[in-house]
Formats: C-alpha cells, structure tokens, sequence
C-alpha cells in the first residue's frame, strides 16, 4: 500500500509527540512532512478521513468525487437571495475529507494569486516576509514543473523542479482558436501566467502528473511512509483543543469513527490544519471565538477572537456560448488526463491595470452534450433546465462553457456553530453577492469577457452567447446591466475556494500563532487574511511551507 499506515491508540489511551497537526489536507500534510524531515522530532497528525480511493487519483473522474463518503457533504444556509435558480437554492461546499483533504478531489488548476494579493497579506499582518517576492522560494520548493516550453521561456524563473508535487500542461489543438480570438479583442496571450502582475489567457498548468492526481497525500505523505517518526492516525476527528492552566495548548481530545475516544498530547505546539469551514468550527468548541456566540452554547472563552467571521470565496458565474456547426467529436483523452479541451483566462476591465480583476476557466465541448453534465448539475447544482438548454445546445455544435469569477470579492460570510456537539456541521452562510459591489463588478466582468463575440472566429462561425431561460429574468432586456446583474444571481455557484476564516491579523499573528493563547498556531486556507484572485490551492501550500520554516526556527 503507497499511504502511510495507520497509528492505532486504544479506547481511553494517550499518545505524545512534539508536534500534534489536526488534519491531513493540502497545508497539514506538508506540515507534517517538512517536520519530520529532522528525525529528531516526531509529529502525530490526526485526520477525519481514510486513504484516497482510486478514483480520486484519475484525473479524468474529478466530476464524479463530490458528495461521496470522501466530502464532508456541507450545504450553504439559503440566503433567499444568491443562488435561487439552482436545484437546492442554496450552494452545495464540497471539501475533502480524505487523506490530502480538498487537495485529494480539487479540479487541478494550477495558479498562485497576483503580487497585489500578497501586498494585502502584508498589510493585514505587518510583516514584509509575506510578500510574493518573499514567498516565491516556497512556491518553487514544493513545485516540480514538467514543461519545456515555460521552463525555456521567461517564466521559467520563477517555477521549481526540483519539488514534491508534478505540474503539467496538456497542451491540445481546440484552445488555440479561442485564444486567438481573446487576442484579437486585447487580451495578451502568453505560454504561462505566473509572475509579479501577469493577466492573459493560455493553456493551464496542473496539479496532474505521472498520468494522476499530484494532491498533498501523494507528493508529501507517500514520501513520508517509511518515516517512523510521523504517526498518522486516520478515520479520526479532533474534538476539543486541550489547554493548561496558562491557556497553552498542550494536545487535543480525539474520537475515532469506530467510537473510541482518546487524547493525543504536544510537547512543543499544537497545529490546526483542518480547513477553512473546520478550523473555525474546533477553535470555537474550544473556546476561541465570538464571545457572545460561545456563551450562547455555554463553552467557555479562553480567547474572544472574530474566528469564522470573515469567510472569503470566489462566486463562480456559468456562461456559455454556442459556435460552429459539427458532428465531430474529439475522442475522449485517457482517464489519467485532464478530461476537457480548457484554457484560462486572467482579465481586467482596464487593459493598462495591472491587477487583474477577473480570472476565467473554460471548457470546450464538441458536439459531445453529455461532456458537462455532472459538471452542470452535479458539481455546480445549477436547475435541471438550465443544463438541459445548455446540453441541447452541445448537439451538432461546439459549446464553449466559461466560469468567470471576480478576483477580489468585497462580500464576506460566516461559519459558525450549529451547537457545542463536535458532530454537529458548522453553519455556512457563503454572504455571496451580499455587498452590492460584487453583484455590480460580476455583471461588468462578463461584459467585458464576452465582447470576444465580436472577434472574426466568433463572427465566421456564428458564435453567440447563450442565454438560457431564467424565469427570474424573463422581464429584463438581454444585455443590459440589470439582465446580467440577474443573471449572476442565478447562474451563480462556488468554485470552492473557501478561505479567510482565522485570518492573519485579527485571529492570527505574523507567525500564524492564534491570539490570546500560547502554543497553537492555524496553517490552512483559513489563515489567509484574503483570498488571493485565482485557484487557492497553491498559496495554501506556501503558507504550508512558511509554517513549517517558522516552527522550525522558533526550535
Ligand atoms: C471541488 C473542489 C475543487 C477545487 N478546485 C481547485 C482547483 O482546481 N485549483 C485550486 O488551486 N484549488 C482548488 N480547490 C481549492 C483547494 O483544493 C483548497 O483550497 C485546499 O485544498 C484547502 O486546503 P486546506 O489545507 O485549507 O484544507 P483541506 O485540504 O480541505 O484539509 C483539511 C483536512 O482536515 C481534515 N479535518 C477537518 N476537520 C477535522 C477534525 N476535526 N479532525 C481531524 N481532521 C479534520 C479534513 O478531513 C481534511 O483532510 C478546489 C476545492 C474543491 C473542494
């Protein structure tokens, strides 16, 4: 078997090591892993979840993964506003929970976030070293690009290839026309987006290599199975932090699925790498947030911290747009490859900005309507009706089916406790569009996307946006501000970037410690004070990778 194995404790035991990690995902993996690189220390790492099954490992099945007993299976609260034209009303919150967590069932995406995104994270915490320029060794580190062409060109600088996690292009012939087409109405074309302020569109790079998913269990925890000094102790959740008398963390207090309880201590520090939805949720339970709130369910404040109130996601808004005429279908590629023809985009409004404002992934779909389906109404829970016209429109045709997502969102949410029963779900109130702001940047956005119908590939081939029956906005005038603002409204879904609920600044210190208590630190996608403006996933590993530095060096 290729995953570490599994470290039993008995019904009412103890089991001590230096560092305790809670939870196995993209950033606790590598906290584990680089920790234990010193096999003078020892690191116990708790994890809700079991080994990655098969398919989690073949690119070409990631459609299929949400909602099986590897996702912790959230729901959103409805907000009788966002998301009103889905299946549910309310946005479904896939996470992993799973050896290498969300980073075991994300959507590859390789992209780091925008120097400006990290200027932010300075300000929120005072301190220079969170830089891009700073951070970039982190990036490199970990990284093991697999590309001739960007390792030739100007962008080879600033990848690694010597890292624990494969990144590949698979570079097809589809993409090239509508890349072309962008081109033509000023979006820059480039072979790689990575840099200080990059936008432009190109072919993506991803979290795939060796023909299979490069998640944080397969780059960081198969390389540590040998390792006698990391013990992983798996189908196990951390129930309660356990502090001493000065409020120092000192362990946490565990139960395993089978229904055995027992503690885990810390000689050195306690770290919480359980995600952005379940970090907020065990530092409440015990005793680190709102204060009203955790007096509400009668647990104790040891810490009165904003933990869980600044929530931070990227809403994703589905365009589509119907071009030539076909009855050729490409043939599926293997199962151990990215499953679409897909290109990225990074785009702002004002082509001399350097920032962008928007990030957009595109799928194409050559008389193939079926290609989508899951996507449409499984992955993002869109109205039945809606994937339906979308598919019809796939026969005999290629449809070009575009996620378009603000960068920077200004709406917040929330998680907080449902009661103070650690198997209780957080409640998640996603606040999507709930600043006006949003809703009014999303329509501009898509805007300014789809004037690439006026290119000469769009024209020669009859390319036009399509407009799916919303009966929310069937009194609106297409194309209008108001009809898109509608649109958004509607068409709207996650894209699964959770993020920013024990942020750097108010929850966290500079070095990630949490507030108030001694000895407890957060390495996740909680941490970060924003959300950077692409896929999040590679910045969480360099907060991962900072952690890991820093506990080394306070040693
Ligand atoms: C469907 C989907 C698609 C995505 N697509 C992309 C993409 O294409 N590109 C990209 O860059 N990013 C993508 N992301 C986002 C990215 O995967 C996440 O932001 C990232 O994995 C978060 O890392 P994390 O370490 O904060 O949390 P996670 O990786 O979720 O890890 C948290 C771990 O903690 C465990 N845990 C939780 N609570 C407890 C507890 N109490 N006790 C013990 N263990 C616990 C969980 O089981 C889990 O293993 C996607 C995410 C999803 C869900």
């Amino acid at each position: 078997d290729k995953w570490p194995s599994d470290t039993f404790i008995p019904n009412d035991g103890e089991f001590t090591a230096d560092y305790v990690v809670v939870g196995a995902g993209t950033a606790g993996s590598i906290i584990g892993y680089r920790l234990t690189e010193d096999s003078n220390v020892d690191v116990v790492m708790v994890e809700a979840g079991d080994d990655p099954p098969t398919d989690a490992e073949l690119p070409g099945v990631f459609f299929s993964l949400p909602k099986t007993k590897i996702d912790w299976n959230y729901t959103a609260v409805d907000d009788g506003y966002s998301a009103q034209y889905h299946r549910n009303k309310f946005v479904d919150l896939p996470s992993g929970k799973v050896l290498g967590g969300s980073s075991s069932l994300h959507h590859f995406y390789y992209l780091r976030g925008d120097a400006g995104d990290f200027e932010d994270w300075v300000k929120a915490s005072g301190n220079e070293s969170w830089s891009l320029e700073n951070l970039l060794p982190y990036f490199k580190k970990s990284e093991r690009l697999e590309d001739k062409e960007i390792s030739d060109s100007d962008f080879g600088k600033v990848h690694g290839y010597n890292g624990e996690v494969g990144i590949t292009r698979r570079v097809t012939e589809l993409p090239e026309k509508y890349l072309q087409a962008f081109k033509e109405v000023g979006h820059p074309v480039v072979v790689d987006i990575h840099g200080n302020h990059i936008k432009g569109f190109t072919q993506p790079l991803f979290f795939i290599a060796e023909k299979k998913r490069q998640s944080s269990a397969e780059g960081f925890l198969t390389r540590a199975k040998s390792r006698n000094n990391l013990h992983l102790v798996k189908n196990t959740s951390a129930n309660r932090i356990l502090f001493d008398s000065d409020n120092n963390a000192i362990g946490v207090e565990c139960a395993s699925a089978d229904g055995r309880v027992f503690k885990v201590f810390a000689r050195k520090e306690v770290i919480i790498s359980a995600g952005a939805f379940n970090t907020p949720k065990l530092l409440k339970l015990s005793g680190i947030g709102p204060r009203a709130e955790l007096e509400s369910f009668g647990i104790k404040v040891i810490s009165d911290l904003p933990v869980g109130e600044n929530l931070q996601d990227h809403l994703a808004v589905v365009l589509a747009h119907g071009l030539e005429k076909t009855n050729e279908t490409p043939s599926a590629p293997s199962l151990n490859e990215f499953p679409l023809d897909t290109f990225v985009g990074l785009g702002s409004v004002d082509p001399n900005q350097k920032k962008p404002d928007y990030l957009t992934l595109n799928l194409i779909c050559r008389n193939n309507p079926q290609c989508l389906s899951q996507l449409c109404s499984v992955v993002f829970g869109l109205h039945q009706d809606v994937c339906n016209q979308i598919m019809k429109a796939g026969e005999g045709r290629e449809i070009l089916v575009s996620i378009l997502t603000v960068g920077r969102p200004v709406s917040t949410g929330r998680v907080l406790l449902k009661s103070s029963d650690p198997n209780d779900p957080p409640v998640i109130y996603t606040g999507f569009l709930s600043n006006k702001t949003d809703l009014e940047n999303s329509a501009r956005y898509i805007e300014d996307f789809i004037r690439v119908v006026q290119s000469n590939y769009f024209k020669s081939v009859g390319g036009e946006t399509l407009h799916p029956r919303l009966p929310n906005c069937s009194h609106l005038e297409l194309n209008t501000r108001e009809y898109w603002k509608c649109y958004v409204l509607n068409m709207m879904d996650t894209t699964f970037h959770y993020s920013s609920t024990c942020p750097m600044g108010s929850v966290l210190d500079s070095q990630l410690r949490v507030r108030g208590v001694g000895r407890l630190r957060v390495g996740d996608a909680s941490a970060m004070p924003n959300i950077v403006s692409s896929n999040i996933n590679a910045a969480v590993m360099v907060l991962a990778e900072k952690l890991a530095d820093l506990l080394k060096q306070s040693r």
